[in-house]
């Protein structure tokens, strides 16, 4: 069997727990099957030349852990800047926060470059490679550009918006042509296979040869969705754990007289976060029966912090919370907890079991994987319900949740309305619903589903496809 290498810019320890989708997802992965994690150590250097950083590898269990350090400089460019403050908007449809400047592309390509030759010579000729996000796009030319003849394949974690929103970026025509340096290309949805195909044939004259398959620059990529799962049995493990019962113990005896509402995510623009205060404020306005009872607990990790956008997002909110309980907030009440931390995963399952409704409201989310936890944490014989953002990739799949649109304030006060009043019979319908398609595309389907795809594609041509590494 071949060896499996997984390439993605944030990497974890997969014997622990880590916050962030992408790190809990391929941990989860990796730890089945064994085999190479290569990415950036998490560490910045004060000073050290651009586009060099030291290689270190340890052993994690079955997993090599193959990490490089960043400078300064390569971290701002590339991480803060290329990838978080270019592709992460613009790739969740927010041209009006994307910051063009020109240093950043030449940062994300120079670590690109330095990836592929740090992590060329780790490589066995019939290892399996498999880069993940934004970060890497370009990673597979680069490293065919060095001679590397192995199977590629790509996943993006992140919405694909529709292509006159990816033609704003000023480098789109030699990002997007590097896909053609893969063998294969996961999404996370359909509508993100219609953005990504929309693309290829307008913008790059690319050829459809059957349902899945494009061709250009002289090379040909197959295309499919895969949606990402979650480790079921691994989270309802953990929800049967010290850890998860202590947790929701202690939140149902705090809560006994309160109807309590949950929000996980990190601290991000895409998650709607104050669109969802906004409803929350608009729910105790429309609603005020819900006035001493429900209580949203929001947890808001920190993310990104050195990105001007995020630093402006965590503001905002702040004054939105102070005010939504200065309002309406009591003695022996306060309708909102934000918290703007970091809960361990293990309290997770915990923390989703003790609320009544679930909040998952981003305004675009490549899919969300709180909302499959959300569901897998709950009691089947009295669930609690799911409200769910149409703009999620989760909702794709998630049809039983209450779907609904992060923009429209009163429908989404009215749906966690309907959500505190759902009858018990309902809320067992939905849940059972909605547990049976997380358990058939749980984490090992989306794994074993696209290595299977990437197996099935024929070995690539000996040289890179004429032009894949099309200088900026
Ligand atoms: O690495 P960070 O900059 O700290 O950010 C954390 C991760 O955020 C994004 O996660 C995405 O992947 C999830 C799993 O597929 C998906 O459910 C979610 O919708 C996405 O936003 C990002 O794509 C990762 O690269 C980051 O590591
Ligand atoms: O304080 C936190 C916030 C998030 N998470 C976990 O981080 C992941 C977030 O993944 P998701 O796909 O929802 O969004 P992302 O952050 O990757 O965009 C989920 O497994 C959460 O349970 C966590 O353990 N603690």
């Amino acid at each position: 069997m071949s060896r499996l290498v997984v390439i993605s810019n944030r990497l974890a320890d997969p014997r622990k727990s880590a916050a962030g989708g992408l790190a809990v997802a391929l941990g989860d992965a990796l730890a089945r099957t064994g085999g190479l994690w290569f990415g950036w150590s998490g560490t910045v250097t004060p000073d050290g030349t651009p586009g060099e950083g030291a290689l270190q590898t340890h052993q994690a269990g079955n997993v090599t852990l193959a990490t490089v350090d960043l400078c300064q400089a390569d971290h701002a460019a590339y991480y803060q800047g290329y990838a978080n403050s270019v592709l992460w908007p613009v790739l969740h449809y927010r041209l009006d926060l994307a910051d063009f400047s020109a240093n950043y592309s030449e940062g994300y390509r120079r670590v690109n470059q330095m990836f592929a030759r740090k992590l060329l010579p780790l490589l066995r000729e019939d290892d399996v490679i498999w880069v993940h996000d934004y970060h890497l796009i370009p990673l597979a030319a680069e490293l065919r550009a060095l001679g590397c003849r192995q199977r590629i394949g790509f996943f993006l974690h992140v919405p694909v918006p529709p292509p006159l929103i990816l033609a704003a970026l000023p480098q789109h025509e030699w990002l997007m042509r590097s896909f053609f340096a893969y063998d294969l290309v996961g999404l996370q949805s359909e509508a993100d296979v219609v953005h990504f195909t929309r693309y290829m044939v307008n913008e790059a004259h690319a050829q459809e040869l059957d349902g899945q398959r494009l061709r250009a620059f002289n090379a040909t990529v197959r295309v499919a969705a895969f949606p990402i799962g979650i480790d079921v049995q691994e989270f309802q493990r953990l929800g049967r754990a010290p850890d998860a019962v202590q947790t929701c113990e202690a939140l149902r005896a705090e809560y006994s007289r309160r109807q309590l509402l949950l929000g996980i995510d990190r601290l991000d623009y895409s998650k709607g976060i104050p669109h969802r205060v906004r409803a929350f404020r608009q729910l105790l306005e429309r609603y005020p029966e819900n006035e001493h009872s429900a209580t949203l607990v929001m947890i808001a990790s920190p993310s990104r912090d050195d990105v001007h956008a995020y630093a402006d997002l965590r503001q905002e909110l702040e004054g939105l919370c102070g005010a939504i309980n200065g309002d309406y907030g009591d003695l022996d009440w306060m309708p909102l907890r934000y918290i703007h931390r970091t809960v361990a995963r293990k309290r997770v399952p915990g923390l989703c079991r003790a609320a009544r409704v679930g909040l998952v409201t981003p305004l675009r989310d490549g899919m969300n994987l709180v909302a499959k936890e959300y569901v897998v944490a709950q009691e089947p014989e009295d669930p609690g319900v799911l409200v769910l953002s149409r703009f999620a990739g989760a909702a794709e799949q998630l049809k039983e949740a209450l779907l609904v649109n992060p923009y429209d304030t009163q429908g989404m006060a009215d749906a966690i309305q309907t959500a505190l009043r759902m009858p018990l019979s309902e809320r067992q319908w939905r849940h059972e619903r909605l547990m049976e398609r997380i358990r058939r595309h749980d984490v090992h389907w989306w794994r074993n589903s696209f290595l299977q795809a990437l197996r099935d594609e024929a070995a690539p041509p000996a040289t890179a496809p004429a032009g894949a590494v099309a200088a900026t």
